[in-house]
């Protein structure tokens, strides 16, 4: 089957229910956002599909794959791009373009291409062989994205993906997500930023306490935000 289903999913943290019963599906080829106030849980949602967050109930699959079932095959079909860069002060800019490249089994030159084409569109080319700390957080979030959009994968997950950069990086990040959708991947992402991501996202799934609240087209998001403001 292909998209990406998130079935009847239950998180606990401290035997607190953070997700209760979620449900929500992705098609190929689709931007969706999840929208709700801090500490709703759009976070959990997304460290529950890497699998970094356990859950008590449910079951996540993307084309056909469980996530229980094959991990590993599971997960070289998705990227995340963190709210929070997190790089590997050993590693340059460079070498994390080049793990990446390995470990989502990308050919060389094509690779090649695209580090060159995302370095010099997020300038960084000056940068690739420099270690995370010696970048801005600005520089190392660059870094961040640039690995997740290497590869070309059917689920992208992008928490909060204009926080740190500058309004030429946000741009461009947009431009790229829109040519993302449009080569098939399914879109996932959290911002609080409603005024941008209203102009390029299909679907919003709200979420309240943990709860989805509603479910519909971003078009029609406005009409039910003024029915609850
Ligand atoms: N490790 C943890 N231990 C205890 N509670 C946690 C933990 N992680 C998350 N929570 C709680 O889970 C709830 C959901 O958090 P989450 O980070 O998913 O929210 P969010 O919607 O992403 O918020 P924000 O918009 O602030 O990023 C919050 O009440 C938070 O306090």
């Amino acid at each position: 089957m292909d998209g990406f289903q998130f079935s009847h999913v239950t998180v606990s943290i401290q035997k607190k229910h953070i997700l209760d019963d979620i449900s929500f599906e992705l098609k190929p080829g689709t931007i969706t956002a999840l929208i709700g106030h801090n500490g709703a849980g759009k976070s959990t949602i997304m460290k529950t599909i890497l699998g970094l967050q356990e859950k008590d109930e449910g079951a996540i699959s993307l084309n056909g794959v469980g996530q229980e079932e094959d991990f590993i095959q599971f997960k070289q079909q998705l990227a995340y791009i963190p709210e929070e860069p997190f790089l590997l002060s050993e590693l340059t800019a460079m070498q994390h373009f080049q793990l990446y490249g390995e470990s989502y089994q990308i050919d060389t030159e094509n690779l090649k291409e695209k580090i060159a084409m995302y370095a010099s569109e997020l300038e960084i080319t000056d940068k690739l062989d420099e270690y995370p700390e010696s970048l801005s957080k600005g520089m190392r979030q660059k870094v961040q994205t640039i690995c997740a959009l290497l590869p070309d994968v059917s689920l992208l997950l992008v928490d909060e993906p204009f926080m740190g950069l500058d309004v030429y990086g946000s741009d461009f990040l947009e431009k790229i997500l829109k040519l993302k959708k449009q080569e098939n991947t399914a879109i996932l992402l959290t911002s609080h930023q409603l005024d941008r991501i209203k102009g390029f996202a299909d679907h919003y799934i709200m979420l309240q306490q943990g709860k989805v609240v509603n479910i519909g087209y971003m078009e029609d998001f406005d009409v039910l935000k003024r029915r609850f403001d």
